[in-house]
């Protein structure tokens, strides 16, 4: 990564101010229901500019609320530490305490973002539950919305991944704030600039070899044709909507059908009669519930729909068993069951 060169290089786009007090107030009320709030920064743009617009709301509206900052040293790169040292003065000149987090494990060969993603979304929330945070915030963008949008229509998403990024959600005892997604980047990057302030550009961001950065090639050619980060954010309120009135439905479809054989962690029962008369939508919804809840975790949007085509497939006599995500998938005449599937017992040598 690279600082790029501060203020001279003034910003051509963006509100280079940044928002107003009042917009401020209305971005960061959400940390006002916590004591104190961890800062997500990598020293891009975005997260810059969220410690100093975060910064500026504790100032103005006096907020009790504490501010912290954490940055997580991949060491992936061998500038990553002088970095994460660079974040730590520039928090500390904002009177915010700053701390700079290893990873406990090496990350694997592949799948890398992946993997440093989950390991540094753990290390924070760590970070988090020790100095006593209620909350974890991140710098997400209304642009990074848009790419999480245009990525998942090409990858096939459903409803709920089409719902995009979501402002706030509870990551374990944490709520996730992501304040900035409303924001176009380039007001962001134009505050830094504007406040004379060096930012880190990830290389990772523009590496043909991630999918994601091919795609943000193509996102200008598609703004010329309409198809640009407020159309999208727009697709994903609207699908976030419709995801919010579904996930009801299945609750009160839920309240009726559900019943746990045997009691707590029992396997799940859904009576074979209730779930025909529901749209299929429902039914996706409530059999992929039962089976995070009793095998593994989520599970692919496809493979439940190839399992609930077989579920809807069996005559009303018939019966069969298969396994997903970890569950086994019972069905009789009058019921699906859902359950933990049996572990398989490992292959002995048996010469
Ligand atoms: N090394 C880091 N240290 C602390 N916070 C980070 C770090 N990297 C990213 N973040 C936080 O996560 C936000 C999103 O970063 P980025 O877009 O690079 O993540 P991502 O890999 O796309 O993951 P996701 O969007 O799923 O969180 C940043 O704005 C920042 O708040």
């Amino acid at each position: 990564m690279s600082r790029s060169a501060p203020a001279a290089e003034a910003a051509t786009h963006g509100r280079s101010t940044g928002p107003s007090g009042a917009e401020l107030a209305t971005l960061f009320a959400p940390f006002a229901a916590h004591g104190r709030v961890l800062l997500a920064v990598s020293g891009g743009p975005d997260s810059t500019a969220l410690m100093l617009l975060a910064q500026r709301w504790q100032a103005l509206c006096g907020g009790r609320t504490e501010l912290h900052v954490a940055t997580v040293d991949h060491g992936l790169r061998a500038e990553s530490r002088a970095e994460a040292q660079a974040i730590r003065v520039l928090a500390q000149g904002l009177g915010l305490p700053h701390a700079i987090l290893d990873l406990p494990a090496k990350l694997p060969g592949t799948r890398l973002q992946e993997a440093a993603r989950h390991a540094r979304y753990e290390a924070l929330a760590a970070h988090a539950d020790a100095i006593g945070a209620g909350a974890l915030a991140t710098a997400h963008t209304r642009d990074d919305q848009a790419e999480t949008v245009l990525f998942r229509l090409m990858r096939g998403s459903g409803l709920g991944g089409l719902a995009g990024i979501p402002a706030a959600r509870p990551l374990g005892s944490l709520a996730l704030l992501r304040p900035l997604l409303g924001l176009p980047k380039a007001e962001l990057v134009a505050l830094c600039r504007t406040a004379g302030i060096g930012f880190v550009v990830d290389p990772s961001n523009s590496d043909p070899r991630f999918a994601r950065a091919r795609l943000r090639e193509l996102l200008p050619s598609l703004a010329a044709e309409g198809l640009d980060a407020a159309a999208l954010t727009r697709l994903a309120r609207r699908m976030a909507r419709a995801e919010a009135a579904l996930e009801a439905s299945a609750d009160a479809a839920a309240a009726t059908l559900w019943t746990t054989e045997g009691g707590t962690g029992g396997p799940i029962r859904l009576a074979r009669a209730g779930l025909a008369a529901l749209p299929e939508e429902i039914v996706l919804r409530l059999v992929g519930r039962a089976i995070a809840a009793r095998g593994e975790g989520p599970v692919e949007l496809a493979k439940l729909e190839a399992l609930a085509g077989w579920i809807a497939g069996l005559g009303a006599a018939e019966h069969g068993a298969r396994t997903l995500a970890g569950a086994l998938v019972r069905v009789n005449r009058h019921a699906v069951t859902i359950g933990p599937a049996p572990r398989r017992r490992p292959v002995r040598d048996v010469r």
